[in-house]
């Protein structure tokens, strides 16, 4: 009498497809970033393309991983195994929503496509000569001398109008640095792995890249000071010209993922609606600038 084989079960055909199993292995980086990989990164890189890019639902367990499929094929003996009875099979999960496919969809390509673009990521990388600049951009967005640099302002400038406008972006400036380590705290979203953690000064929630801190600051910056500043339009130009120049750097240097620097973009912009719905003046904050006009 012949013993029916049992048969894998197998994930819906099209399931793949949706959720990026037949997606090909990411090739190593092209820019080498610092080098080689730290220990432990390749496995971090991988655990964090597989969060991002599969579903629960359809997500193998690791016995049903393609490299465990793709196994010596068990002993006859073990092939001949009963069919389980139905009481006895896994529960299918809970199928994902459309968004949320999307949105691991999405994470994955935006790790791979940010992987391809820090090509400034360490010295020996594709333009690892443009680093230097590019960190040089990294500064010229950082808090620290834009903080030092209004505090400065602030200290010698003479006429309460520019006062006001200073004191308005200092309270930008904290306003940004708070709401980003936020995000960042709540978030917890690591940097790249090919990042060479190598910034200028930072605070500890720096390790985390979600939003980019730089391209909140530089969207906030970037619409305070064409709102307060008269300038040519040359001028206008170059600031917003650097707000996206700063922006683009992040993910060229390894520093962030291109969603990183996107979501930094909107919610710098949006900071900057903030900071208009409170806007210190003598007439908001008599206080504050009663005792500033001493
Ligand atoms: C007074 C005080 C607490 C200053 C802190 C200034 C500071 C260390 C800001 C951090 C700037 C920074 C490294 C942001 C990270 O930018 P990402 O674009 O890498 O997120």
């Amino acid at each position: 009498m012949r013993v029916p084989r049992a048969r894998p079960i197998s994930p819906h055909p099209a399931l793949p497809q949706l959720v990026g199993w037949s997606r090909p292995p990411i090739p190593p980086h092209p820019a080498g970033g610092s080098g080689s990989r730290r220990p432990g990164e390749g496995r971090r890189a991988g655990a964090e393309e597989n969060r991002a890019g599969r579903c629960p639902a359809a997500m193998p367990s690791p016995r049903s991983s393609p490299s465990r499929r793709a196994a010596p094929i068990p002993s006859p003996s073990r092939r001949a195994a009963p069919i389980p009875s139905p009481s006895r099979r896994a529960a299918p999960g809970p199928s994902p929503s459309c968004a949320a496919v999307a949105l691991r969809s999405l994470l994955a390509a935006d790790l791979r496509f940010s992987r391809q673009l820090g090509v400034c990521a360490g010295e020996r990388s594709a333009w690892g000569s443009a680093r230097p600049l590019l960190r040089l951009l990294e500064v010229s967005g950082h808090g620290v001398p834009w903080l030092a640099g209004t505090l400065y302002g602030l200290g010698r400038s003479e006429s309460p109008a520019g006062r006001e406008v200073l004191l308005n972006l200092l309270f930008a400036l904290v306003l940004d640095l708070v709401l980003v380590a936020v995000v960042k705290g709540l978030v917890r979203r690591r940097r790249p792995t090919h990042n060479k953690m190598d910034m200028f000064v930072t605070i500890s929630v720096d390790k985390y890249s979600f939003p980019s801190g730089h391209a909140t600051r530089a969207a906030m910056v970037c619409r305070f000071v064409l709102h307060h500043l008269v300038l040519a339009i040359p001028l206008r130009v170059l600031v917003v010209l650097w707000a996206i120049i700063v922006g683009i750097s992040r993910v060229m240097l390894g520093r962030h993922n291109v969603t990183d620097v996107a979501f930094g973009f909107i919610m710098g912009y949006m900071q900057y609606n903030v900071v208009k719905y409170f806007w210190l003046s003598p007439l908001s904050a008599p206080a504050l600038f009663a005792v500033w006009n001493q």
